[in-house]
């Protein structure tokens, strides 16, 4: 197992670009099985989460031919959708989470398709209810084999509806999106997620032919059509990079510019950086982050502790609590961190913690952090990256630290980051892929 050797303390200079988007991506190549024609894909991350898919749609029959370091052109002209009951499919499918969006374009175009057991990261229960009932109001019927853990979903004719989601979910709705936009008749759907990922691929997909009404609301109303054809799509920026790349700044104390940071799609991101204290200068679509000595978290107008929460979008995305909370160790001032979604997301404190940081677990989903305000400096120990973004929180730690840290597991963060040591190296972190 692959580890990192990093060498704290050392203040980090330069320009840094963020990849295209992983979550974005992960939806964005299901949707090349919507058409037999070619669908040109720029600004790919070459992160393992990617790859697998990548590899599973290859496994599929898809034509994949690179045409440059960060794009492909796909073509789905002859699907295999046999491979989906494979052995194989089964191992490679539930290692990562984006795999469950291959079902939707499966069931639109070829009438059947089967979920794997969720994969990604394990940062507590990851239903899959909002999927399957939303392909059930669509005619498909479903059977589960409690074995394999895999759905099984059929349909003769996905016929439009309305729906109402449990929840906005984000794979949910854009599984459910892409089933839609080849069924007949009018979709509504209504609590739908609408993060720009999810505007990405309506405006893909209305390239594509589609009918869509409401993209970027919470209501999608897609009138189906009978076939789509090809088009050419380029990824946004990632915006969890781009907060972790603040998160690392302001801890490290280091002036780092974020290149094409994608600033228009970032939503409450800034603000959330800037409630811990943290200086941004958003210059066009670049955010300088200068070295900063002291950050001091906000309060709330009445003076109560700061409280920085997850929420659908436009709330704040759950993928950054982490690095919000390793980011408010050295602030001047108190935050209690609340990862309301995901149960299991914060055990990784005890890392930090170890490490020397004043934190409180309260509970599986509530973190106090009281700012060590640079009185101290975090010590480098040996950890275990648990998930991708507790992964890159550690790491932000290590960097920090004083001495030799040691993180190992770091496939966790692989899957989420494109060689992100080589990156960190060039803006002059000591970190060693061992
Ligand atoms: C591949 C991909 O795109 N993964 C992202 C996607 O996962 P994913 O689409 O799997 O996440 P969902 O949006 O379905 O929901 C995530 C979790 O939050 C819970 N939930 C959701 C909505 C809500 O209002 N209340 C609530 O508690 C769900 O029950 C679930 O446990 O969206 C998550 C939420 O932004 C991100 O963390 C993941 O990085
Ligand atoms: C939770 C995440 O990813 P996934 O849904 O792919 O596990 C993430 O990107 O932070």
């Amino acid at each position: 197992m692959a580890i990192f050797e990093v060498r704290g303390g050392n203040k980090l200079s330069g320009n840094i670009t963020p990849q295209g988007a992983k979550n974005e991506a992960l939806q964005i190549l299901s949707a090349v099985l919507l058409t037999e024609q070619p669908v040109e894909i720029h600004n790919i991350p070459n992160i393992i989460d990617v790859n697998l898919l990548i590899e599973l749609l290859k496994e599929m029959n898809v034509k994949v031919s690179p045409t440059g370091p960060n794009s492909y052109v796909f073509q789905a002209d002859d699907v295999n959708v046999e491979y989906l009951q494979s052995e194989d499919y089964f191992k490679k499918s539930g290692r990562l989470r984006g795999s469950v969006m291959l079902a939707g374009p499966l069931l639109a175009r070829f009438k059947k398709a089967y979920l794997p057991k969720p994969g990604g990261d394990k940062i507590g229960r990851r239903r899959l209810d909002t999927h399957i009932i939303g392909f059930e109001r669509l005619g498909a019927t479903f059977s589960y084999n409690s074995d394999t853990g895999f759905f099984a979903l059929k349909t003769d004719e996905l016929k439009g509806c309305y729906m109402l989601l449990d929840e906005p979910s984000v794979t949910g709705t854009a599984n459910i999106l892409m089933a839609a936009v080849l069924a007949t008749g009018t979709t509504t759907i209504y609590n739908a997620a609408c993060e720009p990922y999810i505007q990405q691929l309506c405006n893909m997909l209305i390239r594509m032919g589609a009918i869509i009404e409401g993209v970027g609301s919470n209501q999608l109303i897609i009138t189906g059509v009978q076939k789509l054809q090809g088009t050419t799509h380029t990824m946004l920026p990632d915006m969890i990079e781009v907060g972790s790349f603040i998160g690392l700044a302001a801890m490290t104390q280091s002036d780092i510019t974020i290149k094409n940071a994608g600033v228009a799609s970032l939503g409450i991101i800034p603000e959330k950086f800037r409630q811990l204290g943290i200086q941004l200068n958003i210059n066009g679509d670049d955010i300088h982050v200068p070295a900063q000595e002291r950050y001091e978290i906000q309060t709330f107008l009445d003076g109560g502790v700061m409280t920085i929460y997850d929420n659908p979008w436009p709330g704040f995305t759950p993928d950054l609590l982490s690095i919000v909370l390793v980011t408010a160790i050295q602030a001047h001032g108190t935050v209690l961190i609340h990862q309301k979604m995901f149960e299991s997301r914060l055990f990784f404190t005890d890392k930090l913690i170890e490490m020397g940081a004043q934190i409180i677990l309260c509970d599986p989903h509530r973190a106090v952090v009281v700012g060590l305000e640079r009185a101290k400096q975090l010590r480098g120990i040996t950890m275990s990256s648990p998930d991708i973004r507790a992964g890159v929180a550690l790491l932000i730690a290590a960097l920090s630290a004083s001495g030799k840290s040691t993180i190992q597991n770091i496939e966790q963060i692989d899957r989420g980051y494109e060689n992100i040591d080589g990156r960190l190296q060039a803006l002059g972190a000591d970190i060693k892929r061992g």
